[in-house]
């Protein structure tokens, strides 16, 4: 287990980590989620030990790690920008970190072809990392981390450099890896969709806290801050003022989906739409309110669209305030 005590980091002035706790689960994918500049990196340059911490400790298994330097930590990371060694084959770029730590010949060899067979590399093994793809060199980059074995790995943003598709496939291949591991990920991105498919939990890190905590459901059905609301899921949450369905003092959150359609109290009219997979997205205006709803059918813009919220959530000052 990984234990986050009171993180605190500050560069000059401004406070990056301001008071952060948490225990990651050994065998946990944990996600690290927030917008450009939340602090996601230097979370992880500070668990790594490459930043050092203001105030806090880091546990490992009841250990305080804190003071220890990077490569006492056992820790593998890899980054959005992995450098490999570009003079060199697969093979000896997966194999570097063994030859470091003087490890004998065989055992190098049969590492790296485990490991090379478990991301699906065993086959380029010769060839030199500048003649092999992207999505190859990503592969060869994890590999290369995870060859020694260590106790936990950080992942900053390592799909990103691959094209949308390939990025798909490489996630299903990621946490794949993860459960024959059976290591401990903490892993950061910006991408809300990548930390829904990825995470067994995940952390909304904003304004140097992390705002929720919890499986990738919990944060789609309930998100504690609307602002939770708006960064989790493909569209933004709709807020209403509660009076609108008689309810006073607060407002009501509800996602797309929490709709009946052709059916209900509420009018609007189709200003814009957006199709995914067999939904439509409407965004309507009702009143002088804007709402986006999920639909099932065709549409025109201009179209008016009866609709009736099946679900919500209570928010007050921008917090939930709903019973769970
Ligand atoms: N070495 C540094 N010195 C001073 N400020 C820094 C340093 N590194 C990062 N910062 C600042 O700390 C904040 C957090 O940066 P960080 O790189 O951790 O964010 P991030 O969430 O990883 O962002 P992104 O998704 O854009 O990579 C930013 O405001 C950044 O400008």
């Amino acid at each position: 287990m990984i234990e986050l005590k009171e993180l605190i980091k500050r560069y000059g002035q401004k406070v990056v980590l301001d008071g952060i706790s948490e225990k990651i689960e050994t065998g946990e994918f944990f996600v690290i989620l927030g917008p450009s500049g939340a602090g996601k990196s230097t979370m992880l340059k500070v668990i790594a030990g490459i930043e050092e911490l203001d105030k806090g400790q880091i546990l490992v298994d009841g250990k305080d790690i804190s003071h220890l330097p990077p490569e006492k930590r056992n820790i593998a990371m890899v980054f959005q920008n992995y450098a490999l060694y570009p003079n060199m084959t697969v093979f000896d770029n997966i194999a570097f970190p063994l030859k470091m730590k003087g490890m004998k010949k065989e055992e190098i060899q049969e590492k790296v072809n485990r490991v090379a067979k478990l991301l699906g590399i065993g086959d380029i093994l010769k060839n030199n990392v500048t003649k092999i793809s992207g999505g190859q060199q990503q592969r060869v980059a994890i590999a290369r981390a995870i060859v020694r074995e260590p106790s936990f790995y950080l992942l900053d943003e390592p799909l990103s450099n691959l094209d949308a598709r390939t990025r798909f496939v490489a996630r299903g291949e990621l946490k794949r890896i993860q459960k024959e591991l059976g290591g401990t990920f903490i892993y950061v991105t910006h991408d809300q969709k990548e930390a829904m498919s990825l995470a067994d939990r995940i952390a909304v890190l904003h304004l140097g806290k992390f705002e929720q905590v919890g499986t990738p459901m919990e944060l789609y059905e309930y998100p504690k801050t609307k602002w939770v609301g708006d960064f989790i899921g493909d569209f933004l949450m709709n807020f209403l003022p509660g009076n609108v369905i008689g309810i006073d003092g607060v407002e009501i959150g509800f996602r797309p989906e929490w709709v009946k359609v052709d059916d209900g109290e509420f009018n609007g009219v189709v200003n814009s739409m957006e199709s995914v997979g067999e939904s439509t997205y409407l965004f309507l205006e009702v009143k002088d309110m804007k709402v986006v709803i999920a639909a099932k059918g065709s549409f025109d813009v201009g179209d008016e669209v009866k609709f009736g919220i099946t679900k919500f959530r209570k928010y007050k000052n921008g917090f939930m305030v709903d019973e769970r």
